[in-house]
């Protein structure tokens, strides 16, 4: 069998004595995209630091085309990394700063002109070459951190929250814009991220983390559509964690064992007529409207429980104080065993 193109076995790493990664076990195949998905402070950073070289592991093997490098030191290792901040060098050139690792590899002129060209071209910052990166958007300094990285024939892309210094809407292009340049370029990515939305959208697959350790792995559908934990109900979307009282209205088939809890996501709860034989009546105390979804937080008894509701669901006569009536998607219950502390 042809081994990884990275390949993380049992790997724990901390800082002194605190250990922040705990027994992370990966693998990734050539031209895969891998989302690496947590909240912040569950150790994503130093993961991928690990994987570069720049912080020891405790414990454990990394391994890049089946060779073993977990003490090998970052320059022998064939990564490349992006960074949130891009990192570039101020007064040089666009140029300078994408020729920079062949110039210290003693590339020549020409050659390395003609490479320069070549993936400014397919970054699309082939017009941007003389300038300074100051003069450049956050989305084309970006490009350039990845020209810079990917110019050296490194086959392996380890990007730390690369889109975040972005607003919205280039955030969105520069997702399709990395996933064209892989594409395009075959490199294989491991891409860091709190985004939840960036990693459903851009990865083939998704490694959620929790607390250093591996949650739940797999397909951002098969993560979204069975979460396999709690956490990764609610780190994956928004979620409503039921009192019992209201896990039997909303899910009459459903008995729930000592121990276990049901959640159910905003969007599987839904709008129905007084007649309809699952309605449960709750009342509305907030509505955002967003123009594509709103979320209407509801009182049900006891608990609030939040509704996304598609935007033009919203009818005129929707305000707070208004009774209406909810039911769940069929199978929209997940249920789980609270672990024994
Ligand atoms: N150089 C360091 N020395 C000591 N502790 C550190 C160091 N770097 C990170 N930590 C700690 O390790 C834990 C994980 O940090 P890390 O930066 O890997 O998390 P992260 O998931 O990338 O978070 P964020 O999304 O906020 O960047 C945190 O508790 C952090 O305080």
């Amino acid at each position: 069998m042809t081994p990884p193109l990275l390949g993380l076995e049992q790997v724990t790493i901390g800082y002194g004595e605190l250990t922040v990664v705990h027994d992370v076990t990966l693998a990734l195949r050539q031209g895969e995209f891998v989302s690496i998905l947590g909240p912040s402070g569950c150790g994503k950073s130093t993961l991928l630091r690990a994987i570069a070289g720049f912080v020891p592991v405790k414990g454990g093997q990394i391994s890049l085309n089946g060779e073993d490098v977990t003490r090998q030191p970052p320059e022998d290792r064939d990564v490349g990394i992006v960074f949130q901040n891009y990192a570039l060098f101020p007064t040089m050139s666009v140029f300078e700063n994408i020729a920079f690792g062949l110039r210290v590899a003693g590339t020549g002129s020409r050659d390395i002109r003609a490479k320069v060209a070549a993936i400014a071209e397919v970054a699309g910052i082939l017009d941007q070459l003389p300038k300074r990166p100051a003069e450049l958007s956050g989305g084309q300094q970006q490009r350039v951190a990845i020209a810079r990285s990917l110019i050296m024939g490194t086959k392996v892309l380890l990007f730390d929250e690369p889109l975040s210094n972005l607003d919205a809407k280039v955030r969105q292009t520069m997702r399709r814009e990395i996933r064209r340049l892989q594409a395009e370029l075959g490199f294989t990515a491991l891409f860091v991220t709190h985004d939840q939305d960036e990693a459903l959208s851009m990865s083939d697959r998704i490694v959620v983390l929790n607390g250093g350790r591996v949650e739940q792995a797999g397909t951002a559908r098969e993560i979204y559509r069975s979460p396999q934990t709690a956490f990764v109900c609610h780190f994956i979307g928004a979620a409503n964690a039921l009192l019992p009282a209201s896990a039997a209205r909303l899910f009459p088939k459903l008995h729930l064992q000592t121990g276990e809890s049901a959640h159910v996501r905003c969007e599987d709860l839904k709008l129905v007529d007084p007649a309809h034989p699952d309605a449960v009546e709750a009342r509305l105390e907030t509505l955002d409207f967003t123009g594509r979804e709103a979320t209407l937080t509801c009182r049900l008894g006891e608990e609030r429980l939040d509704v996304i509701i598609a935007g033009h669901l919203v009818d005129d006569d929707l305000e707070p104080g208004k009774a209406l009536y909810l039911a769940a998607r069929e199978n929209a219950a997940h249920i789980y065993r609270k672990p024994v502390s």
